[in-house]
């Protein structure tokens, strides 16, 4: 039947002056095709990145227990998961380490051994000739005997002695095949550092993807029982480095030095609860920028869904595509290889 409008006309003074409206919003989602054809934004697999943990030992896989689905690989299961990744085509892997108790000290020194997990896991996958982009964090926590991400004196954590060995470890990161550094400590002026490192090492095709604005956060959990590092920092704070949840303005301020240093790519960090950053970010330098959805928020949905609380296929897709809506360019995530099935199955 038609539409006859309202049978009396209304009192209200606001009221269009027609009975229905003309404008229907409903009109484009009317079928599947309509919707499709409006839709502003999309996910699709050059848009993920995936985070991934190796250790030195021979068991394929160890389980995270605070990650369900997400395991610690040894070298060579890692090299058939990334082999798996690249021909799904996902652009790029980051390698975080689990690093042997044993090999822990206040100055991190297995940071910066050419023979550690992280440079054998980046040239086994480079010696199988992936075609992948690996990125390596510059940072100490996974190293460090106290879990924090620089050097200590007493209770202070150091900048500048903390940079110097930052750009060493970019350089044996670059030197056994490191596509990207992402230095994700917020010491000040690492950029800036690394980058002459790098350049006066030969390495200037190495891109840096700098975690510009890391706020500390209690979304990190679980990445710290990955990692091994949760027990080594207790109750310690990176309060003193990492940025208040309370600001925003200073995001600003940290990528325009990072970028002033030479990033190339900057990233934001945690993902959904600081999607007003990343939207600010690309907004004022329409550079490169990405957002991690970090350890807590996997475990939040992973949890939801093993409890049927949510339907995880669809608010996993949803939250990835949240990324997308606020300007990332592309999203650090753990469902990076589920998420590319899906896409490909349709
Ligand atoms: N530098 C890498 C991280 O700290 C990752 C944090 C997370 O996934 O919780
Ligand atoms: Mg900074």
């Amino acid at each position: 039947m038609p539409f006859k409008g309202p049978t009396k006309p209304s009192r209200n003074p606001q009221a269009p002056a027609v009975g229905f409206p003309t404008t229907r919003m409903r009109r484009n989602r009317r079928t599947d095709w309509s919707r499709r054809l409006v839709a502003e934004n999309r996910l699709g697999v050059d848009d993920l990145i995936w985070p991934v943990f190796v250790h030195a030992g021979d068991e394929p896989r160890i389980p995270v227990p605070s990650m369900p689905g997400v395991v610690r690989h040894s070298v060579d299961a890692l090299v058939e998961a990334v082999g798996e990744a690249a021909a799904l085509g996902i652009p790029m892997v980051a390698v975080f380490p689990l690093v042997d108790p044993a090999l822990k000290d206040p100055e991190g020194s297995n940071a910066v051994e050419p023979d550690n997990v992280v440079c054998r896991a980046v040239r086994a996958i480079k010696a199988a000739g992936i075609d992948i982009g690996v990125m390596c964090d510059a940072a100490l926590d996974p190293f460090t005997s106290h879990g924090h991400d620089g050097l200590m004196r007493g209770e202070e954590i150091l900048n500048d002695e903390t940079v110097e060995v930052l750009v060493r470890q970019s350089l044996i990161q670059a030197e056994a095949g490191c596509d990207v550094i992402s230095p994700s400590d917020m010491m000040d002026g690492r950029i800036g550092a690394i980058r002459t490192g790098l350049d006066a090492a030969g390495h200037g095709h190495v891109q840096i993807m700098a975690y510009a604005a890391k706020y500390s956060s209690g979304f990190y959990g679980p990445f710290r029982d990955a990692v091994g590092s949760a027990s080594t920092l207790g109750k310690g704070s990176k309060d003193t480095y990492q940025m208040s949840p309370a600001n925003t303005d200073e995001a600003i301020r940290e990528v325009a030095l990072d970028l002033a240093e030479g990033a190339d790519m900057v990233m934001v960090k945690p993902g959904m609860p600081y999607l007003d950053i990343v939207r600010r970010v690309k907004d004022t330098f329409a550079v490169p920028t990405f957002a991690y959805q970090v350890s807590g928020e996997y475990a939040m949905l992973r949890a939801a869904d093993e409890r049927g609380w949510l339907d995880g296929n669809r608010v996993i897709m949803e939250s990835l595509l949240g990324f997308k809506r606020a300007g990332a360019d592309g999203v650090l995530t753990y469902f990076a290889v589920e998420v590319a099935r899906r896409l490909k199955a349709g």
